[in-house]
């Protein structure tokens, strides 16, 4: 039987006094793939911000993996999001630097020492998305497919048991866009939890999978013909 990963039970989350989200009731299984969806503004962002603890519990419960977020501590945050892997739509790759050392400076900021181990781990997650060859490479060098492939790679690095990916595929094309999606479902076809907001209905269409709509300050599950 699949362990839940992600539990919340009459959760509020608010931003700058303003209720965004209220009464969320929710239990996420590992192995899942969700999207989460709703127009510009309806919570979505902050609903990823509340799960990665960069905004608070207003009310309610909540756990994350072993994570308590409700009672979580400042100085336990860096472990929880170490064991989550983040993809953004504009892929935050730091430009000065090839493939290799943006992979690299992740895990030595994660404690990695041994360079061996580092250079292993970087082809092993280079491999998994399908970007090995790329490894010299700048990422302006790169096209926003091929970046935000290596974004992926980089979330991977330690082992997450979660993948949050928010607009992962804002930036790219229709083609593009499947082709990372295809990327996300492999990952997640090994085991791992995928939380992905998008507005990409067609993707949604072309890989259907559950789906949570933000609206009217709510979270709920949508089958796909309604969304
Ligand atoms: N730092 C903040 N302080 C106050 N209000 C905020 C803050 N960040 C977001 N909000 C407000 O919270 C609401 C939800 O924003 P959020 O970014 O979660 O929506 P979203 O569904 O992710 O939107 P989008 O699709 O445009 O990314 C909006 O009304 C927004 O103005």
């Amino acid at each position: 039987m699949s362990q839940p990963v992600l539990s919340l039970k009459n959760v509020t989350i608010v931003q700058g006094g303003k209720t965004i989200l209220s009464n969320i009731n929710l239990e996420v299984n590992q192995g899942e793939f969700i999207y989460i969806i709703g127009k510009t503004g309806t919570g979505k962002s902050s609903f990823m911000k509340a799960l990665y603890a960069d905004l608070p519990l207003a009310d309610g419960e909540g756990s994350i993996m072993d994570f308590d977020l409700a009672t979580l501590k400042e100085d336990e945050i860096p472990f929880l999001r170490r064991k989550i892997g983040f993809v953004f739509q504009d892929f935050q790759l730091l430009p000065d630097r090839n493939v290799k050392d943006n992979l690299h400076f992740v895990l030595k900021a994660t404690g990695w020492t041994d360079e061996t181990e580092i250079e292993n781990k970087i082809n092993e997650v280079l491999e998994k998305v399908g970007v090995k060859e790329y490894v010299d490479k700048m990422p302006h060098q790169l096209s926003g497919g091929e970046q935000q492939r290596v974004a992926i790679a980089r979330a991977l690095l330690n082992n997450p048991d979660i993948i949050l990916a928010d607009e992962p595929t804002g930036n790219l094309d229709p083609q593009t866009s499947a082709e990372v999606l295809e990327v996300l479902k492999k990952i997640n076809a090994a085991g791992k939890t995928v939380i992905m907001a998008t507005h990409d209905y067609a993707l949604l269409m072309k890989f259907p999978s559950k789906t949570l709509k933000c609206e009217d300050a709510q979270i709920f599950e949508v089958v796909q013909k309604t969304v």
